[in-house]
């Protein structure tokens, strides 16, 4: 549309009035648009949020603002967000428009939906219990994500969320059989680059899609994001019954997003400056990310911990919504015991008996007993010395220094700056690895030996 600062809007148009930051004010005569609906000032793309007093609609801005000026025309499209879905967008990389950002032409799809969409009915609902097997040995000992269930990746920082996630990628997009989608929230644009370099060399791209609503652009576009992530898995779910895998990074910049625009809209911060409707917003989107019977969606979410601390209000109301948590910790990082995971405080519903089995039901509790023995005994140690301690004692501090140990592991995706290549291990490996340290198994190998192998079977490659 070219841009025209003087024209004069038809009936049913309208005219910004006011402009703050990200949330811009639209008079219209009658009629009015409706709330969602997508609006138009030149190019720049506005969502109406609320409605206001005498015609006046409170709109988020979909692009950078600069540009706009009062008294400029705006259009109204009589519809909310509509994006392509199906075969059309896979392979692609795209926005919150389901536009190409990939340099190709848009993708042709006879669908349009909109990316506003109920969550499933509670009868359409199913909750299977099986286990989506990670190759990676901490999180499919402690916290085995459920197929078709929500986990978060949860860590301050800079403690590895990002390389844990393409890490999950690496190990299991070729392994799932349905389609996988990467929906980026508000994170740096060059992972986004890496990652669909990554995808293309690991020859899975085709079976994939990428969404990017990342830091530079608009909060409206970061809050959106998802939902338009949402609206393309829930058709390879309902339309075309495929299992869909949800990887999403980071979920936390979604409520952040939320915030930015609540505080724009002149609403009142809420608990630490959020915003009052956090809730009801994060609800709108976990809700929709759901299993059915036609097929499931799982969903692995990276979860940003504002200042490590897990009180945060968006971190405390993301974990509700989850079956799964693997929690990243900073200690474990700077020790170098990678990936970071903390053993005590991750948790998965999967972790039962009649899940899991009751070998490895009984093993993870073994692990995580010994390593919270030693945490007990850590304070002694560094107050008196390991001498100190009681032969009991002394062997509790070797075993779960072993297994700390052993849960490290190589990743494929940080292959070409660690310069260890990756190791996938099965489950079985784990559980036998875990079970001949609990055993005492192998005690004359240093238990730096352990450090960085796939399997125990690695410990004879360790000279
Ligand atoms: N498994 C790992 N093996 C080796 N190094 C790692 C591993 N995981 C993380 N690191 C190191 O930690 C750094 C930060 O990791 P990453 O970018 O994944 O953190 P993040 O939690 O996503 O951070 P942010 O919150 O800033 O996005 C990496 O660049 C790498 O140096």
């Amino acid at each position: 549309m070219p841009r025209d600062n003087h024209a004069q809007p038809r009936r049913g148009d309208g005219t910004v009035i006011a402009i703050r930051g990200g949330v811009v004010d639209v008079r219209f005569s009658d009629p009015v648009p409706q709330i969602r609906e997508l609006l138009y000032v030149d190019t720049i793309a506005l969502e109406v949020s609320s409605l206001r007093e005498e015609g006046v609609a409170r709109c988020m801005a979909l692009a950078p603002v600069k540009g706009l000026g009062l008294g400029m025309a705006v259009r109204a499209t009589g519809a909310p967000i509509r994006v392509p879905v199906g075969d059309a967008v896979l392979g692609r990389m795209l926005n919150v428009f389901g536009a190409p950002i990939d340099r190709k032409p848009a993708p042709v799809s006879e669908d349009l939906r909109s990316i506003h969409h109920a969550p499933p009915l509670l009868e359409e609902r199913v909750v299977r219990s099986s286990i989506l097997e990670t190759g990676i040995k901490a999180i499919d000992l402690l916290s085995p994500l459920e197929r078709g269930g929500k986990t978060g990746l949860f860590g301050g920082a800079g403690v590895g969320k990002t390389v844990l996630i393409t890490e999950l990628i690496n190990n299991t997009v070729h392994h799932h059989k349905g389609v996988s989608l990467f929906c980026g929230i508000g994170e740096r644009s060059r992972e986004a680059e890496e990652l669909y370099r990554e995808m293309g060399e690991a020859g899975v791209r085709d079976k994939t899609v990428m969404l990017f609503g990342q830091m530079n652009e608009a909060p409206g576009v970061r809050f959106l994001i998802g939902k338009t992530a949402l609206t393309m898995a829930e058709f390879f779910r309902d339309d075309q019954h495929q299992d869909v895998l949800l990887l999403i990074d980071n979920i936390f910049r979604f409520v952040q997003a939320g915030a930015e625009v609540s505080g724009l809209m002149g609403r009142m911060p809420s608990r630490v400056g959020y915003q009052p409707t956090l809730a009801t917003e994060l609800a709108e989107l976990e809700e929709r990310i759901a299993s059915t019977r036609k097929a499931a969606i799982t969903s692995v979410q990276a979860v940003y911990v504002p200042a490590d601390d897990f009180t945060d209000p968006a971190a405390a109301h993301i974990f509700s919504h989850l079956s799964g948590a693997v929690v990243l910790s900073r200690k474990r990082a700077s020790e170098g015991l990678y990936p970071a995971i903390d053993p005590l405080a991750s948790s998965s519903v999967m972790l039962t008996p009649s899940v899991v089995g009751q070998r490895h039901y009984d093993i993870a509790r073994a692990v995580r007993r010994t390593l919270a023995e030693y945490e007990e005994l850590r304070d002694i140690i560094a107050m008196l010395g390991i001498e100190e301690l009681s032969a009991a004692d002394r062997l509790t501090v070797a075993r779960a220094r072993r297994l700390e140990r052993f849960l490290t592991q190589p990743f494929f995706t940080t292959g070409s700056f660690t310069g260890t290549a990756g190791k996938r291990v099965a489950i079985a490996d784990t559980l036998d690895g875990c079970d001949a340290i609990l055993n005492q198994t192998h005690f004359d190998r240093d238990e730096g030996d352990y450090y960085m192998i796939g399997g125990l079977a690695d410990l004879e490659a360790v000279t």
